[in-house]
């Protein structure tokens, strides 16, 4: 049944404004939901696209805004009195640290999707916000659309959480699912994904694991209770997996994903973390080897919830603004019933309380895959065998595969050593006069 509501009880009706910074992929995406609030959450439709900040006031936008909202003056949004909400989504560093942070000492909520800004200066922003009495959400910043920043943060609250575990980069998610389906080469493929709004400006950030190392940062911030420094997360890309690589890990029933993980690593009564970003190869049997294309997926487990697993499209444009406009949304509705700025909801709210100490990667323990090139002679996998065996290392597999001629290439798996030795078995491999290269280190699940 449909209400009648009298002019003057919707004349009563508070309106939201927001100030938007950025109308690229993800902003025009938000704007395109808070255009067009029918069959929405009612909330919706008390939000006004208020003020929207841009480069280029000349750009051919494909949502229909007026001009006179639209500035490239973005200091001005987040000054004005009458913006409730900031929703940042412009990218990068800078600006987007200083007019967060101007919007939170003028008294605005943000909402932003800049997990570069977070993991690095998210202390730093929560502990303004928390002064200002004003609520920073980021549920867009890790898994697109995938909602997992506020589940972890209200939802799986009462669980002492032991691990997560995730495919949390859409665009080399993309990159390898194709390059395992096509055999297709990395330049074009990462082009489409580019095209397809799921790369960051700089695709650099994908490509390195960089992207996945913020938000592996932030959600290890939330899940264990403080500060992780983020430029002690271990972090690979992806640009060293060669179509080899790909076959072979196939042939022994895995597939290769960038991985990004943070544990707890328990000595004694007390713990530290760990926490990496590496493309590793998964067992075809486990959860995340099926998950393809831009999906992404968090495995948490928690004390004493056990494994909870999150899956959804991690990038574009659709998906990421349906998390902003969540965000939006959670704010409006704590207005609507009556803020309190003295008194934020500490579910909702972020505060770092500690610093998380994170484990020196050569003290982590993983199995390992190693691809050698190798003369092609008689021993040569003896010779290989016994560094191993010095160092204490145990292998599961040993192949020789791809004889060409003198050559010979060897794909080892190994059980579970620490790092650090596992470096040391191949600084000696690589001073046997027979090994010609190591081509390839990857983890292994
Ligand atoms: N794309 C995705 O799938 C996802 C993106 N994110 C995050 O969302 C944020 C936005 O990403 P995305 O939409 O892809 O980025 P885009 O590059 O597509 O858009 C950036 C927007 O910000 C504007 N802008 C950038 N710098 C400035 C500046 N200095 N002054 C004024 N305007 C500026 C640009 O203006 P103009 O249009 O005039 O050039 C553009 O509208 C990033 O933090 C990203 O990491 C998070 C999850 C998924
Ligand atoms: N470039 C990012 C966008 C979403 O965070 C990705 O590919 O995952
Ligand atoms: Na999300």
């Amino acid at each position: 049944m449909v209400q009648a509501v009298s002019v003057d009880d919707w004349k009563q009706r508070v309106t939201f404004k927001v100030g938007l910074l950025g109308l690229g992929t993800v902003g025009t995406g938000t704007a395109q939901i808070l255009l067009d609030p029918a069959d929405r959450q009612p909330l919706l439709q008390e939000l006004e696209l208020y003020r929207v900040g841009v480069r280029s006031l000349d750009k051919p936008r494909s949502v229909d805004i007026s001009r006179d909202r639209l500035t490239t003056d973005l200091e001005s949004i987040v000054r004005d009195p009458a913006v409730d909400i900031v929703v940042e989504l412009l990218g990068g560093l800078e600006p987007s640290r200083s007019l967060i942070l101007t919007a939170i000492a003028h008294g605005k909520h943000v909402v932003t999707a800049n997990k570069a800004v977070i993991a690095r200066y998210g202390e730093e922003i929560f502990a303004a916000a928390a002064d200002a009495g004003v609520y920073v959400l980021l549920e867009a910043a890790v898994g697109g659309g995938i909602p997992v920043i506020e589940p972890l943060k209200q939802s799986l609250c009462a669980n002492r959480i032991q691990g997560i575990l995730g495919i949390i980069n859409g665009t080399t998610n993309y990159i390898l699912t194709r390059m395992q389906r096509e055999g297709g080469d990395f330049g074009p493929i990462l082009a489409d994904a580019q095209r397809l709004g799921y790369a960051e400006a700089d695709p650099t950030a994908d490509v390195d694991g960089w992207d996945a190392a913020d938000k592996i940062a932030i959600l290890a911030s939330l899940a264990f209770g403080g500060r992780v420094e983020r430029s002690q997360i271990t972090c690979e890309g992806i640009r060293a997996i060669t179509a080899s690589d790909i076959a072979y890990a196939e042939g022994l029933g895995f597939t290769i994903k960038l991985l990004a993980k943070a544990k707890r690593q328990h000595q004694g009564d007390t713990w530290r973390l760990e926490a990496s970003v590496y493309p590793t190869l998964v067992p075809l049997s486990h959860p995340l080897a099926s998950v393809n294309d831009v999906y992404n997926a968090i495995l948490v487990e928690g004390d004493p919830v056990g494994q909870v697993m999150f899956f959804g499209p991690g990038a574009g444009a659709g998906p990421t603004a349906s998390a902003v406009v969540a965000d939006i949304l959670n704010i409006a509705a704590v207005l609507s019933a009556g803020s309190d700025r003295d008194h934020l909801d500490p579910l909702l709210a972020c505060r770092y309380l500690q610093t998380v100490e994170l484990a020196p990667a050569a003290e982590t323990a993983a199995r390992f895959y190693l691809r050698i090139v190798v003369q092609d002679s008689p021993g040569v996998i003896g010779k290989v065998g016994t560094i191993f065996g010095e160092q204490g290392i145990s292998l599961e597999s040993i192949v020789q595969t791809d004889v060409s001629g003198e050559t010979a290439e060897l794909v080892v798996i190994t059980h579970e050593v620490q790092e650090g030795i596992m470096r040391q078995a191949i600084t000696q491999l690589e001073a046997l006069p027979l090994v010609q290269a190591i081509a390839n280190l990857l983890h292994v699940l």
